[in-house]
């Protein structure tokens, strides 16, 4: 049995957190934090859990976490666990952080986007939460920064074949739509049912943070500079990501090269499912799951590849992906804890 704490366990990845490590045969949660809800049960802020999660909440201490925990799980705002992650490494805790602050490499990446880091040391140390792709690293670091929801839905499908060299890393482009829920719980205007229902809109068309996010990753992959362009998309659901990826052909493959390729790549991944041939996924066969589906199709008139993935944003996009980056870091099975079978509608 691992201690494990969440520090931010209100928020809806905490919270999703929360439900996942509740479950986990191989952890004991023994420590969960939030400020506004400190004192109060997690049932009492999602009453879903009562009578099962009746948890109290505490207040954030860096003592209290490192006491209770051996594993922490820091579910926060962007900029807020660069301040307090390195305590917790200095104290022997592994962390597994799933803000943007340890998911870049170079330092000035990081500044552009977010703004100066106050680790740099740590943030090149950590390892990219990419399960399926850094697998080997992720078993022996200390500190895991767990990629943002719609990188996990862009680059998986995208990795495997910029290594085999079949596309035109010149020609990407990626349409992703999330969940209201990846917005967090915080509450903003864009958030609310009368902007966000009965809607679809764009945002941040090749602005948005996790572009340079994505590209720091390919580039690394492809061993070349890459920039893909990005747009994401609001789309009235609470949780879900469905990303669409277009790029050109090097050469003249057919769909079954594409499916064998990815197939290949992910043979002994289990939460990663290749879709049949002439199939492409949806987000609700993946809901609550830790899966990321993916399909290819391959427009034929133009030599295009169209890549469809579909991933639930708080699970392999957020809380999933980083209990399955535990098990990794602890060397148990990859899928304790995210093995429920999915809800077949
Ligand atoms: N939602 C999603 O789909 C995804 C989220 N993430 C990342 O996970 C992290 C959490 O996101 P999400 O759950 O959506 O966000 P929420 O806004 O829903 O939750 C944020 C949590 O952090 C706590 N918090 C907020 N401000 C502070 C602060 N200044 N100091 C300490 N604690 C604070 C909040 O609780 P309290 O105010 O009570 O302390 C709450 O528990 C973010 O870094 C996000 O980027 C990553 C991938 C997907
Ligand atoms: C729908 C929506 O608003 N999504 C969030 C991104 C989701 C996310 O949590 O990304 P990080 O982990 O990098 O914060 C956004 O566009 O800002």
């Amino acid at each position: 049995m691992v201690r494990v704490g969440i520090v931010g366990a209100t928020g809806y990845a905490g919270a999703e957190l929360v439900r996942i490590l509740y479950g986990h045969p191989q952890a004991d949660l023994t420590i969960i934090t939030s400020r506004q809800y400190a004192g109060k049960p997690v049932s009492s802020v999602y009453p879903a859990f009562k009578n099962v999660i009746d948890m109290v909440c505490q207040e954030f201490s860096i003592n209290a976490v490192c006491e209770q925990a051996d594993l922490i799980f820091t579910a926060l705002p962007h900029k807020i666990p660069m301040e307090i992650v390195p305590e917790m490494v200095k104290n022997g805790k592994r962390v597994i952080d799933l803000s943007a602050d340890f998911r870049f490499n170079d330092p000035e990446k990081y500044k552009a986007v977010y703004q100066p880091h106050t680790s740099e040391d740590l943030m090149k140390k950590a390892v990219y939460g990419l399960s399926e792709v850094y697998f080997n690293q992720i078993r022996t670091t200390d500190i895991v920064g767990n990629p943002g929801c719609y990188p996990t839905s862009v680059l998986l499908p995208l990795i495997p074949l910029i290594k085999a060299g079949i596309i035109d890393t010149d020609t990407i482009i990626s349409d992703s739509k999330s969940g209201v829920s990846g917005a967090g719980r915080s509450p903003n205007i864009g958030s609310l049912y009368c902007e966000a229902s009965e809607s679809f809109k764009a945002y941040k068309a090749a602005s948005h943070r996790h572009n340079p996010e994505m590209n720091e990753v390919l580039s690394c992959e492809a061993g070349k500079p890459v920039n893909i362009t990005f747009v994401p998309h609001l789309v009235p659901m609470s949780r879900g990501m469905l990303t669409t990826t277009y790029a050109k052909l090097l050469q003249n493959q057919d769909t079954s090269e594409i499916l064998d390729c990815l197939s290949r790549f992910y043979k002994d991944r289990p939460f990663v499912r290749v879709c049949p041939p002439g199939s492409v996924p949806s987000t609700i066969h993946v809901r609550g799951t830790n899966y990321c589906d993916i399909g290819a199709v391959i427009d034929k008139s133009n030599n295009r590849l169209i890549l469809v993935s579909a991933i639930d944003n708080l699970v392999k996009g957020a809380a999933g992906q980083a209990v399955q980056n535990m098990n990794i870091m602890l060397e148990m099975d990859e899928t304790l804890g995210l093995d429920s079978v999915p809800y077949p509608l």
